[in-house]
């Protein structure tokens, strides 16, 4: 077999992977790029984007309901679901389409199949077997199997994004962020929800009190999110229909029949046909092991970023754009030395309304500091009601030292956009009083923030 020789080869096509690529490319290298599925990752294919479109259509519907009472006139909201999926594909086959030519424009080598490591510097795709002295692990992740009988019988994120049509009831197994931005999405196109999640509550990542005001939203709108249910079992009955059996503390197992069941219980990276042993590559189960520059802890060759990189950090687009920033400055510097410089990373479950959050929870903070804590539900404020989608609040948690924000925690109609203010003026060291002293156009839900503080 020959060998050719690079001078980088960048496994995976997402955030990541392209980013280090692109750059490296039109810096004059030879590139080349591997990808084992359609070119373009997650994100844009099968993850924030195209989720986008339909938790933009669940909020819509909502508040369009939330008008019918009002001054909208109709005999009900209805989703087409077939022209919503032909809409969501507006967004992904220009992917489909251009992204592999658009590594070629810039003269990248582009391969398909799954790369897997033959020694430290040699990669094997397929026939070819490529060989560099820089590689780039950017392979993402996969929903982790689901350790139940019956667990591959439950759908994945991908698949919802291309059902055909919609059930009539769903069940969502966990109740991170998958399950919830689908379950919302669901359940406002007229199908009866439920979420189990073995956990005590749902959305660990964002604040307690705000995600109880969403629950309580959503259950006055068709979704039924149960909490301590650990589900132990799926099985189909000869009508096509499954019965997901769970464990709650209260009884011993209970059981609901359901068209469809969606596995949102987790996800884990994509490292299992890469022979990493054969590369020399340190990993675990959160991922390969790196060290503050973006480096393998064992093999100095390989670099990784992203969802399967083990970092610590949130698996979130922004964060593999900052890892891949990094690893593009480090890659062929004689002395390399740049970090990420993650600040607070901001987090939105795009559910129906939007949730986010940046900084630390109120127990983090109080464990830590002298805080002023401000919260409030705001439903009933005239800037959330005029939206039509009554749920609405805020936590913000002010250092009582030095007046500035440790941590900010939103829920309602623009939640989404408004967390990005408390991101920057964080990063900057922008104090409560700062913030305050700054004229923000009005009537806008960035002018709610002054209350805020
Ligand atoms: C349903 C869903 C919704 C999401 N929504 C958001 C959101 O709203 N906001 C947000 O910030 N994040 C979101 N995320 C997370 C976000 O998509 C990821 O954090 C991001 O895509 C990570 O980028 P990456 O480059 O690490 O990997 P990916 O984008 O996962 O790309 C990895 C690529 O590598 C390929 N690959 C894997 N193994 C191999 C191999 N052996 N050889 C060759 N190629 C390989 C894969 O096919 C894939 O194309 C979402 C994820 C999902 C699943
Ligand atoms: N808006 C966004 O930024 C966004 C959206 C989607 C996904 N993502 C990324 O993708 C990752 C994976 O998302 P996810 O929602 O699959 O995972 P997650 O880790 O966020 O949540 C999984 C949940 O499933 C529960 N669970 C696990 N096994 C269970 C069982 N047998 N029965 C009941 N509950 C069970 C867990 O307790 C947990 O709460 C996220 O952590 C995030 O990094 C981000």
């Amino acid at each position: 077999m020959r060998t050719n020789r690079f001078d980088l080869i960048a496994i995976g096509t997402g955030p990541s992977a392209s980013t280090v690529a692109e750059k490296t490319a039109d810096d004059g290298k030879r590139v080349a790029v591997i990808e084992s599925r359609e070119f373009g990752g997650t994100c844009a294919l099968r993850g924030c984007n195209p989720k986008k479109v339909y938790t933009n259509a669940a909020n819509l519907i909502d508040r369009t309901r939330g008008g019918q009472d009002k001054f909208i006139k109709s005999d009900g909201v209805r989703v087409n679901w077939a022209k919503l999926l032909e809409f969501k594909r507006e967004f992904t086959e220009p992917v489909l389409e251009h992204s592999e030519a658009s590594f070629q424009k810039r003269g990248i080598t582009t391969f398909h199949g799954e790369a897997s490591f033959v020694d430290p510097t040699t990669i094997r795709v397929g026939e070819h077997q490529l060989s560099s002295d820089r590689i780039f692990v950017g392979v993402g992740g996969h929903p982790r199997p689901l350790d139940v009988p019956g667990g591959e019988l439950a759908i994945h994120s991908d698949e919802f994004l291309e059902l055909e049509s919609i059930p009539q009831r769903f069940v969502f197994i966990g109740g991170g962020y998958i399950s919830m931005e689908f379950a919302c999405v669901a359940a406002r196109c007229g199908s009866q929800v439920v979420v189990l999640e073995r956990g005590d509550r749902v959305l660990s990542p964002f604040d307690r009190d705000l995600v109880k005001q969403l629950v309580r939203y959503g259950k006055s709108r068709g979704l039924d999110v149960r909490t301590d249910a650990e589900v132990t079992e799926i099985s189909q009955g000869d009508d096509g229909s499954f019965v997901v059996q769970y464990r709650q503390p209260d009884r011993n197992h209970a059981t609901l029949q359901t068209d469809l069941v969606v596995h949102g219980a987790g996800r884990a990276p994509n490292l299992d046909g890469l022979n990493l042993k054969a590369g020399n590559v340190a990993f675990g189960d959160d991922g390969i092991k790196v060290d503050s520059l973006m480096r393998s802890v064992s093999n100095p060759s390989v670099f990784s970023a992203g969802d399967c990189a083990d970092t610590g950090k949130p698996r979130l687009t922004p964060v593999a754009n900052e890892e891949a920033r990094v690893v593009v400055k480090n890659l062929f510097a004689e002395h390399p030395q740049v970090r990420p410089d993650y600040g607070q990373v901001p987090k939105v479950a795009f559910t129906v309304p939007p949730i986010a959050s940046v900084g630390m929870s109120q127990h983090q903070a109080e464990a830590s500091h002298k805080v002023v804590v401000h919260h409030q539900d705001t439903s009933s404020s005239g800037s959330v009601r005029k939206t039509l989608q009554p749920c609405g609040g805020y936590k913000v948690l002010i250092d009582k030292d030095s007046d500035r924000i440790l941590g900010a925690h939103l829920i309602g109609p623009a939640a989404d956009e408004t967390i990005n203010l408390f991101a920057l003026a964080m990063k900057f060291g922008l104090t409560a009083t700062d913030i305050k002293s700054t004229l923000f156009a009005f009537p806008t839900h960035a002018s709610d923030v002054r209350q805020m503080l």
